[in-house]
């Protein structure tokens, strides 16, 4: 029976083999990316007024305003249909919204969906996957499709490294755990040092390795000027990952708070208290 690693063609595939070491020499030749010339800062990086979004006649997001000044990190929370993974879907581009306005650094998403996408990456809670791509394909596709200037692939290749992946870069991804796709997914999200970082469930099934590599990854970020929004359901992760949280409760803000408020038994009971009961 073929192995998982020769199904997935794995690096011995002599195909591979060759393109790894071609990679490998045009990485040796090229210099890392330059240091990106700071584009003026717009306040707040992430500006959400009045927030609404309704599939039918549900309303999924139902006025949310949200601020979040460049460098500063803020956790979404919430039940499950709270309206967290719909707000990251219009910050992102990816989805219209019904009614209300909507910037990321700079950019009206509602008139420049494109222009959003540009700004922004976005680690979606599920697919965005190609099952039958690698990940250095996927991050071929997403070099080209940001117009990234030669040097990519050293970020790349670094990225890959600190979230473990390293030695997967040649596997299609339809072989991949969970948790694998997940880190995939943050590396994807990041590789272009965004001006605004989305992510939706970054930590859902991730290994300790990957959960501090996202850690690091979003503090290094921040130190950049990046905006950092995270929707999770682990508030510990949470809480280490941002300063400021807001508590969304059928598509509205019921409460925030400083991060480190939310900490231990007596943040989490908070937590609780602001999440409602069954239809809360
Ligand atoms: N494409 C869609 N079509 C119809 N309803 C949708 C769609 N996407 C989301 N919804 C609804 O919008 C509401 C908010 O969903 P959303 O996915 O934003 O919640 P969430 O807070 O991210 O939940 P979870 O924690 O489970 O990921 C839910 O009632 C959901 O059923």
């Amino acid at each position: 029976m073929a192995s998982r690693r020769d199904q997935n063609h794995g690096p011995e595939c002599p195909e591979l083999l060759r393109k790894a070491r071609v990679r490998v020499t045009l990485t040796a030749m090229t210099p890392p990316l330059p240091p990106p010339t700071p584009p003026a800062t717009p306040t707040p990086a992430i500006a959400v007024r009045d927030l609404r979004v309704s599939f039918g006649r549900a309303p999924a997001v139902d006025g949310v305003d949200l601020s979040v000044p460049a460098g500063a990190a803020v956790g979404l929370l919430g039940r499950n249909g709270a309206g967290k993974s719909t707000t990251l879907r219009v910050l992102a581009g990816a989805l219209p919204p019904t009614a209300g306005h909507v910037e990321v650094w700079g950019v009206d998403v509602g008139a420049d969906p494109f222009g959003a996408r540009a700004v922004v990456g976005y680690c979606p809670d599920v697919g965005g996957l190609i099952p039958r791509a690698t990940p250095w394909e996927h991050l071929e596709l997403a070099a080209r499709l940001r117009r990234l200037p030669a040097g990519w692939e050293h970020r790349a290749r670094d990225l890959l490294e600190r979230f473990d992946l390293g030695a997967d870069a040649d596997r299609v991804t339809a072989g991949f755990s969970h948790g694998m796709g997940r880190r995939l997914s943050v590396v994807l999200a990041a590789l272009h040092a965004p001006r605004v970082l989305l992510l939706d469930e970054p930590f859902d099934g991730v290994d300790p390795v990957g959960v501090e590599a996202t850690l690091d990854l979003i503090s290094e970020l921040r130190v950049g000027g990046t905006a950092v929004l995270v929707s999770s359901h682990l508030l510990p992760l949470v809480v280490r990952a941002t300063t400021q949280a807001v508590v969304l409760r059928a598509g509205r803000i019921v409460g925030a708070a400083p991060s480190a408020e939310l900490d231990g038994e007596t943040g989490a009971e908070r937590y609780r208290g602001l999440l409602g009961g069954v239809r809360g």
